[in-house]
């Protein structure tokens, strides 16, 4: 039956390794887009549109979005100035038409979780569902923190940007115990990483200003940087994230890196190989700071962002008009971890690419790497268009035929959304449904007990041991 509690679970001991296993271990949900002010705020949604939908932050949930313009609903009714309840009945209207959408089963999971509300979203039962949902949202229960400790959540990672004072994550970290989870911050360079953009000139000068390191070169970027992440780390931070839109790899000399700086502050235009020289040059700088502190490092690779210009320039950036690459990234990353591992500077790494292509790729790349730590480096969970029962399937099962999967740091929501923690449900029972369907098959033995201890470890316990939040 639709979503029961054996949904996705065919076999008998996909049953048991979920129910007794999966379903009980707490979550680190190492990767999100949740804003740390709001969750410091700590109050209660106006309703659901504003759960769900857009909360006024700009942090709405584009997956939501995109397939409203799919069902031809007038952007009014989905980042504009429509009214709440005719963008919750839009809604309502698209996931209907969202059958074997990975959105139609979250949001009913959603509806059943966090409200206990069994019905299906439709257009006639929306009325009903709206007055449910709104008067439970306003109640203390459904305050912006109980939401995160109602699936008992101990870590939550930010993403934030290396000139932020982290004022939140200090004031979170003060409530603690109370919170019952961690609030740490990600260490997320694009803005100086993207030497290409208008806004790398304008930058520069903030980071020099917030490092207190002057930066008349390349080195003192780095100078600069490396005192943000010692400020990071005194915040809780073990992390690093990186969007490679493009993975391209040049070496440059001190010299020729000067000159690249240098010429992209006066705001002139680079040259594709400037842009991968200083690229590669920064990537290696950070990895050594990064080895250096054992911290995690991310690369979010091959996405093709905001793909439509007039709704760039109207609604900015992560509003749903994005799309994978299909640049090929094997010898970049080999040239790149090549010359990493020739110093022996190659910092714990999880590297996600949009395009599910490049998996195979990647692992067999990381397998000439794994050194000292237990999976050291990692293919990252099923990112994006790929956080589907699909792409999980496809992730889970490459990642075990190429390297050790119950080694696995396991799923993260990368979301905007505080309704999003039952996405790791979703991910636990498409785990266990995979490892069920390997004993079917007689690929594995029919032990509950060995399988299980996998399951815990990747739902929970390898993210506790892997990342340090807890040390
Ligand atoms: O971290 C990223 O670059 C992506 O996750 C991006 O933020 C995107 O908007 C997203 O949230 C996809 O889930």
């Amino acid at each position: 039956m639709f979503l029961d509690q054996d949904y996705l679970l065919t076999t008998d001991m996909a049953k048991k390794l979920f129910h007794n296993h999966a379903e009980k271990m707490p979550i680190i949900d190492y990767h999100c887009h949740l804003n740390p002010a709001e969750i410091y705020e700590n109050q209660n949604f106006k309703d659901l549109t504003d759960a769900w939908l857009t909360d006024g932050h700009h942090y709405g949930d584009h997956y939501k979005w995109r397939l409203m313009r799919a069902m031809g609903v007038p952007e009014r009714l989905i980042t504009g100035d429509g009214e709440p309840y005719d963008k919750f009945l839009a809604w309502a209207d698209t996931i209907e038409h969202a059958v074997g959408n990975p959105l139609y089963e979250w949001t009913h999971l959603e509806l059943k979780r966090f409200f206990g509300i069994d019905t299906i979203l439709t257009v006639n039962s929306a009325p009903q569902i709206w007055a449910k949902a709104n008067q439970l949202l306003a109640t203390d229960a459904f305050k912006k923190r109980n939401l995160i400790k109602k699936f008992n959540v101990k870590a939550v990672c930010t993403t934030d940007d290396p000139i932020d004072d982290l004022h939140y994550h200090e004031l979170l970290k003060a409530q603690e115990a109370d919170n019952g989870f961690k609030v740490i911050p990600a260490f997320r360079p694009d803005k100086i990483l993207n030497i290409e953009q208008a806004t790398f000139a304008g930058y520069v000068d903030q980071l020099a200003t917030v490092s207190g390191v002057p930066i008349n070169d390349f080195a003192a970027i780095l100078t600069a940087l490396a005192q943000r992440i010692d400020y990071f780390h005194q915040h809780g931070s073990r992390l690093s994230d990186h969007a490679l839109d493009l993975v391209d790899y040049a070496e440059a000399s001190a010299t020729e890196l000067n000159q690249i700086v240098a010429k992209a502050r006066t705001g002139a235009m680079l040259m594709p190989l400037e842009i991968a020289q200083y690229k590669t040059a920064l990537i290696e700088g950070l990895m050594r700071i990064y080895h250096q502190k054992n911290w995690t490092m991310q690369f979010h690779m091959h996405a093709f962002r905001n793909l439509n210009t007039d709704m760039f320039n109207q609604i900015g950036a992560d509003t749903g008009f994005d799309a994978m690459t299909d640049q090929k990234v094997g010898s970049a990353i080999a040239s790149l971890f090549k010359k990493m591992a020739s110093e022996d500077a190659i910092p714990k790494t999880i590297m996600y690419s949009l395009n599910p292509n490049d998996w195979l790729p990647l692992l067999t790349i990381m397998g000439c790497y794994q050194k000292d730590v237990k999976q050291k480096i990692q293919l990252g969970g099923a990112w994006w268009f790929n956080d589907t029962r699909t792409g999980m399937r496809q992730q889970l099962t490459q990642f075990a035929e190429q390297s050790l999967l119950p080694n696995f740091v396991g799923m993260l929501t990368d979301s905007r959304s505080f309704l999003s923690y039952p996405r790791h449900e979703y991910f636990r029972r498409v785990l266990c449904e995979l490892l069920g369907e390997w004993v079917e098959r007689g690929q594995l033995p029919n032990d509950e007990a060995q399988l299980g201890k996998i399951v815990e470890d990747i739902s929970y316990n390898n993210a506790h041991d892997y990342f340090g939040f807890f040390d």
